[in-house]
C-alpha cells in the first residue's frame, strides 16, 4: 500500500503482462462519492490525454472473494510520488524542511502553470469529467 486519499486506498502493482509499474486504487464503495468518483475517472480514460494528467491504464469492476462488490482503477505508476508532498514537505524536528525536496519560486511557478495547463484541458475537453464529479 503506497498511499490512502478519500476514496480508496492505493497499491504498488507490477502488471505481468509487461512489467509495467502501476498504482492500482481500490475504491472504498461505502464512500458514496467513491462510485461517482469511478464513474467520471472512467469517463476521463476513455476521453483523457494530456501530458500534465496521469494516465488510466484500466479499470475493473466485479464481486471479491468475500462476495462483495469490487472497483478499483489502474493508473500509470508515478516514482516521485504526491504533487502535494512536493508542494507541502513534512518538516523535521528543527521545523526545517528536507533540502532534496524542496522547490524553488521558478519550480514552483512551473508547478502553478502545469496545473492550470491542465485544468483548462479538462475545462474546454472533457466536460462530462466535471458533470459527472
Ligand atoms: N499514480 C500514482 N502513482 C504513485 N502514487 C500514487 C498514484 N496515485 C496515488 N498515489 C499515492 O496514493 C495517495 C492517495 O492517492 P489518491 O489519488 O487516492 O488520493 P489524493 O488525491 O491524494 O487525495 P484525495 O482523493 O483525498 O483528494 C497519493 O497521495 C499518492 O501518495
Amino acid at each position: 500500500m503506497i498511499g490512502e486519499g478519500s476514496f480508496g486506498a492505493v497499491y504498488k502493482g507490477i502488471l505481468p503482462s509487461n512489467g509495467q509499474n502501476v498504482a492500482v486504487k481500490v475504491l472504498k464503495l461505502e464512500e458514496q462519492r467513491a462510485g461517482r468518483s469511478f464513474m467520471a475517472e472512467c469517463a476521463a480514460s476513455r476521453n483523457i490525454r494530456h501530458q500534465n494528467l496521469v494516465k488510466i491504464i484500466t479499470s475493473c469492476s466485479g464481486i471479491d472473494i468475500r462476495g462483495e462488490d469490487f472497483k478499483a482503477l489502474v493508473f500509470e505508476f508515478m516514482p516521485n510520488g504526491s504533487l502535494d508532498k512536493w508542494l507541502h514537505p513534512a518538516l523535521d524536528e528543527m521545523g526545517v524542511n528536507d533540502s532534496s525536496t524542496r522547490l524553488t519560486a521558478v519550480q514552483r511557478l512551473n508547478v502553478a502553470i502545469d496545473v492550470a495547463r491542465a485544468v483548462d484541458y479538462l475545462h474546454y475537453h472533457c466536460w462530462i469529467v466535471f458533470f459527472l464529479i
